[in-house]
């Protein structure tokens, strides 16, 4: 079989780390362009912007969207109307209306879309859900805490409106959690504590819920020093789960359980290949509603300027 003839848009930091990584190692990927506006990729033809790649780079089939979150529903909707199946970095859009839009624009284009909640990919997620299907759960507690100088270097969009702040690495549990419980979640409370030189929350204080009054708390925190912690506890009648480092540890009630080896991004290409391959879609929106209905409901408090 041909492999899929892919563009990539935004050859930053994570499609240098993962995505090109990712790419290369699955042989039903050829990655053949790059539109960016930084350092080139080596090995592929690069264009300046996503039009250029369109419109004058070898064919493509689909395209991985790289970039920052503001600025890329446009960038998106040109693909889909170009008739290509695309893959979109979390979070989606910088609205939940944007992105509402492309699930509507996907499905009328009849090409395949994903929307790449990375963090779902994480090897212990899959054991994890299979095991919390047949539990009474009772609370959930989501610790997810960075240092942003470590993994956005340098980055000032983050900090702008449409640049999530804090969430940016929040919206990854959040995508977990949405994917572990059965039901839907609401934010009941928030408190988003923001530079007083910045347009986003360097940390944030969660209360939610589902229709069962389950008690779901979370703390984001994204100056928390060099070692990150990324955990998620779910507490059940039966026993204690857990998921640390992200989502690639599992243990139940202390004890460390086996899980898949592979890499998130390894699993998120695996996925859209198949999605291709099945002339279907996966672009879940609720982690991206649970971050805007934060901003609905959130008290703002201003704290200490941050500098990077
Ligand atoms: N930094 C990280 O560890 C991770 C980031 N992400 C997500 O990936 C996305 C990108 O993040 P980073 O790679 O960290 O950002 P980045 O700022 O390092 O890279 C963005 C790249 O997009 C390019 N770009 C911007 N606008 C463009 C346009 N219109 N056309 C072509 N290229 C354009 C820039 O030149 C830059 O190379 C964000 O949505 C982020 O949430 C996801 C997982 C991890
Ligand atoms: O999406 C993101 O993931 C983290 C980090 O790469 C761990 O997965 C990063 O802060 C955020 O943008």
């Amino acid at each position: 079989m041909q492999p899929i003839r892919l563009g990539l848009v935004g050859y930053g930091k994570i499609a240098q780390d993962q995505h090109v990584p990712a790419i290369l190692a699955n042989p039903a990927f050829q990655l053949v362009s790059v539109a960016t506006q930084g350092q080139p990729c080596a090995g592929v033809e690069n264009f300046r912007s996503l039009g250029e790649l369109l419109a004058s780079g070898p064919q493509v089939d689909a395209i991985a969207f790289c970039t920052p979150p503001q600025g890329r529903f446009a960038l998106v909707q040109e693909a889909l109307a170009a008739g290509k199946h695309v893959l979109v970095e979390k979070p989606p859009c910088a609205t939940l209306g944007e992105a509402m839009a492309l699930v509507q624009q996907t499905r009328e284009q009849g090409v395949s879309g994903l929307f790449a909640w990375h963090s779902r990919y994480a090897p212990g997620i899959e054991a994890a859900r299979q095991w919390l299907a047949t539990r009474t759960l009772q609370s959930v507690q989501i610790d997810w805490k960075e240092d942003v100088r470590k993994w956005h270097p340098g980055q000032a969009w983050i900090w702008q409106p449409g640049g999530l702040g804090v969430f940016d690495p929040g919206i990854n549990a959040l995508s977990i959690a949405t994917h572990l419980l059965p039901l839907p979640l609401f934010v009941a409370s928030a408190e988003l504590r923001v530079p007083d030189n910045c347009q986003s929350p360097i940390a944030a204080s969660l209360k939610m819920a589902d229709a069962r009054h389950l008690d779901i708390r979370a703390e984001f925190d994204f100056d928390h020093g060099h070692d990150e912690l990324w955990g998620i506890e779910i507490r059940c009648a039966e026993g204690v789960l857990r998921l640390d480092n992200g989502g690639a540890l599992l243990s139940i009630d202390g004890v460390r359980q086996a899980v898949s080896e592979e890499g998130e991004y390894a699993a998120v290409y695996r996925h859209f290949q198949q999605l291709i391959a099945d002339k279907a879609s996966d672009m879940d929106l609720q982690p991206l509603r649970l971050v805007a209905d934060s901003f609905f409901v959130g008290s703002r408090r201003l704290v200490a300027p941050f500098y990077d």
